[in-house]
Formats: C-alpha cells, structure tokens, sequence
C-alpha cells in the first residue's frame, strides 16, 4: 500500500511539473499571439460578412445591453475588443463623460474652454473609438432597411475593414447646428432608429481639427454595417464659414440637418449655459446690447449673432443645394418629437420607425424622454444642463432683440420656405 501510494505521489508529483512546464511555453506563446491581435478571433464570433450572421450578432447585442435609469447614462454596451485595444484605450463610460461637462471629444479641453461650449453628457463614448452601442437590428423594420441612400463618391469615404463588426465610414449625415437648438435632443432620438449610429461626442472635425484629416475624422466614426447611415452632430458648424466647402470636398452629398430655435430664446439659453459657469458674468443686456436704453444690438456678441440665421445659411447655398439641408424647428422637437422624427426619418431616407410610442413626457423634466434610448430598455431623459432655468429678462430686452431679429427670421423663412412662427 506504502510503496504504491508513494508511486502515485511520484507519478502526481511529474504531471504537476509537466504541466507547469507546459504552462511556462505555452502562456508566452499564446500571450504573443494576443498582442498579435488574433485572441478576438478566439473569444468572439466571427463574422464574416454582413449579412444575417452580422444582424444576429448585433441584435444579440442589444438584447444583452444593460439597462440605463430614468434620467441616469444607461450602461455603455461592451463592444468585444481585441485584447490589446481592452489595454490600450481608456474607456470612457456615460458617467466619465457626464463629469467632464461636455459635449466635446476627450483631449478637446481647450476647445471647450471657448466660450459658451457645451456642457452635456453625449452617450457612451469611448476615447479612440467613439463608437456608440446600437445600429441594431429592430424587429419592427423586419432588419435593415433598403434605403437606397448615395454613397459620397469622395476617396475619403473609402473604409477600413474589420472583420465582424462593420466598416468606420465617414458621415453621410450632420447635424450641423445650431448651439443651443435642441441638437443633443435630435441626435439622441434619430440614434434610437436601427439603421442610424452615431458619434456621441461632437467631433468638431470641419471647424477645429480640419487639419487632422479624414482618417483621423473617419476613425471617430462608430462601426456601421451595410445599409446603416454614420451621423455626427457639432452645432458650431452652422456658424463657421469656412466648414460648408470642407463638408463638401468631404462629399457632396452629405444630408445637412439644421435645429433652429427663436433666436431670442437661443440667446438666453446660450447665456445661460455660459453663466453656468461662470456665475459673475454680466447681466444678459449688457451682452445683448450697445446700448439697451436706445435698443441698440451688439451683433458682434456670439451669443446674439449666431441667432441670425439667413446670413449664415447664405454660406451654405454656396455650396449646397437646398434640398440638401432640413430645418427642424427646436420648439416643435420639445411639444412633438414624433412629429419631427418623421421628417428626420423622411430627409435621410430612413424607414419610418421612430414615432409617438418612443417618448413619453416627463413632468420633472419638462421635455420629451425616450422610452428606451439606443442601447437601453428603461427610460431616459437628457441630462441637466439640457433644459435649464433660464434667468428672467425685462421684457422690454426680449421686445428689442425681437424687433432685432424679425427681419433675419423673415428673410430665413423665405429661403428655407418654412415659418417658424417665432414672431
Ligand atoms: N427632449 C429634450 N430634453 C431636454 N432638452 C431639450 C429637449 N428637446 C430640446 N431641448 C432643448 O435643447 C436645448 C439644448 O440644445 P443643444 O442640445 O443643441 O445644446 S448644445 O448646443 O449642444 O449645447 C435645451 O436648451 P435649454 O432649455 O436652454 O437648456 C433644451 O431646451
């Protein structure tokens, strides 16, 4: 029994050792092979082409999409890395995002310091691949749509290929203004169509990092699979004479999408915005006005002039046909969103998915919320800096600035041959 047992333990004792020897060449080996790039090829499914197997995939993915909160950043969906990317790239959660206070892209700081930048938390965007959880199959569209949209004849809308998740493309659609119009709103409600995936950040490609290029434009891009439609927003492109050429030599097809809001209440809110933080600003009329006992405008204050609307859209009909660009109007995305989706929906040649039964109105809040954002099953409202207290104005500054606007907004009803009814 003695010497039996002994020979077991002996026996016991080199399986051990060979198996930590095995160890000791094969973890080297397989950890080369990692750093190599192929370990995804192990752990995740590979698809090959884009077609059911790819549908499934990402339908599975957002079945597996962990649920956000009302008014809370849903969970950002984990998107399978390769393993050196996992290691590499910092991860940047809704939350992370949230605190930072902005709509720009990670390592933009500087840019945001500009005045009145944006202070809002985009969804789930990751530093390096900005890419957004979504571009889902819906059972409601019976998968993806034929939308027979025009790919950008353009060099740069050329894509790299990675097998399994779809192709970076540049966009086919922008948002391109204007700040403070309810562009956050937009983006997140059209992302909730199937067939839409988006940046969730604003690049600010055409109007701080042109020089960049398109690769690095292109790279900010989230993954699409055929048929789905790449959309970014950056509100101050409306506003920038030089983008309308540069998103032309990008492509001249690009579908433009334009937020307008009463210029007098863009105003207010862009102030407040910029009050935010920083609380010893001077009051509103001193901004607004040369001299606000004689009504006399500051149109040079960005705040005021970004609220003319005609003159900026003339830059853009230099450059683009009209029916390249739609105007959502920001009053009516606020009292009926499916209303304006529809168009939305129509303008980028979309299926018609998005309608009433996607949002709910939220008494906190005071604004439409969607039932179930992209990448989530609970409800979820924008978040604060969406929807701020506005400081209150003496009327007789908001009757001036009126009086200011109303023939820049008529000359922008004629051209865009809609009335916003802001008078
Ligand atoms: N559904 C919903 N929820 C919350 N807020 C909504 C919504 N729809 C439109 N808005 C209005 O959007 C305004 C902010 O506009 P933007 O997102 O374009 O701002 S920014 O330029 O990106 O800073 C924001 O302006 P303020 O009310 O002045 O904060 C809102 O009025």
């Amino acid at each position: 029994m003695d010497s039996s047992n002994g020979l077991l333990h002996v026996k016991t004792k080199k399986t051990i050792l060979a198996c930590t020897a095995a160890m000791i060449i094969i973890l080297p080996v397989y950890l080369f092979y990692c750093l190599a790039c192929c370990c995804e090829t192990l752990q995740e499914p590979v698809l090959h082409e884009v077609g059911a197997e790819a549908k499934l995939y990402d339908h599975a993915q957002r079945l597996s999409a962990e649920p956000g909160q009302l008014t809370e950043p849903p969970q950002e969906r984990q998107i399978p890395q390769p393993h050196h990317l996992k290691h590499h790239h910092h991860y940047i959660t809704w939350s992370t995002w949230d605190s930072q206070g902005t709509d720009e892209m990670p390592g933009m700081q500087n840019a945001v310091a500009q005045e009145h930048s944006e202070v809002d938390a985009p969804l789930y965007v990751r530093n390096g691949d900005p890419a957004e959880p979504g571009g889902t199959l819906n059972e409601a569209s019976g998968g993806i749509s034929e939308r027979g949209r025009t790919q950008a004849a353009s060099p740069f809308n050329a894509s790299n290929t990675f097998s399994g998740f779809g192709q970076r493309r540049l966009p086919e659609a922008i948002i391109i203004g204007v700040k403070k119009g309810g562009t956050r709103a937009l983006l997140e409600f059209i992302r909730v169509h199937p067939d839409v995936r988006a940046v969730g950040a604003e690049p600010h490609f055409f109007d701080r990092n042109y020089d960049k290029g398109f690769e690095w434009y292109r790279n900010l891009m989230p993954r699409t699979l055929e048929g789905q439609l790449t959309m970014e927003k950056t509100p101050s492109y409306f506003v920038t004479p030089e983008v309308p050429a540069r998103i032309h030599a990008m492509s001249a097809h690009t579908k433009l999408i334009v937020v307008v809001r009463d210029p007098v209440t863009r105003a207010i809110s862009d102030y407040t915005q910029t009050l935010s933080k920083a609380p010893r600003l001077p009051a509103f009329e001193d901004l607004a006005f040369r001299n606000h006992s004689i009504g006399l405008v500051d149109s040079g204050w960005s705040a005021v002039r970004i609220g003319l609307y005609a003159k900026h859209l003339e830059h853009w009909l230099r450059h683009f046909p009209q029916q390249q660009l739609l105007f959502v109007s920001g009053e009516r995305l606020v009292t009926d969103p499916a209303r304006e989706l529809a168009r939305v929906q129509d303008f980028l040649g979309l299926k018609r998915i998005i309608s009433d039964k996607h949002f709910y109105f939220n008494q906190t809040k005071g604004f439409p919320c969607l039932k179930k954002p992209e990448g989530s099953s609970l409800p979820h409202c924008l978040g604060k800096s969406k929807g701020r207290r506005h400081p209150a104005i003496n009327a007789r500054y908001i009757q001036q600035l009126r009086e200011f606007y109303k023939p820049f907004n008529l000359k922008f009803y004629q051209m865009t041959g809609q009335d916003f009814g802001w008078e």
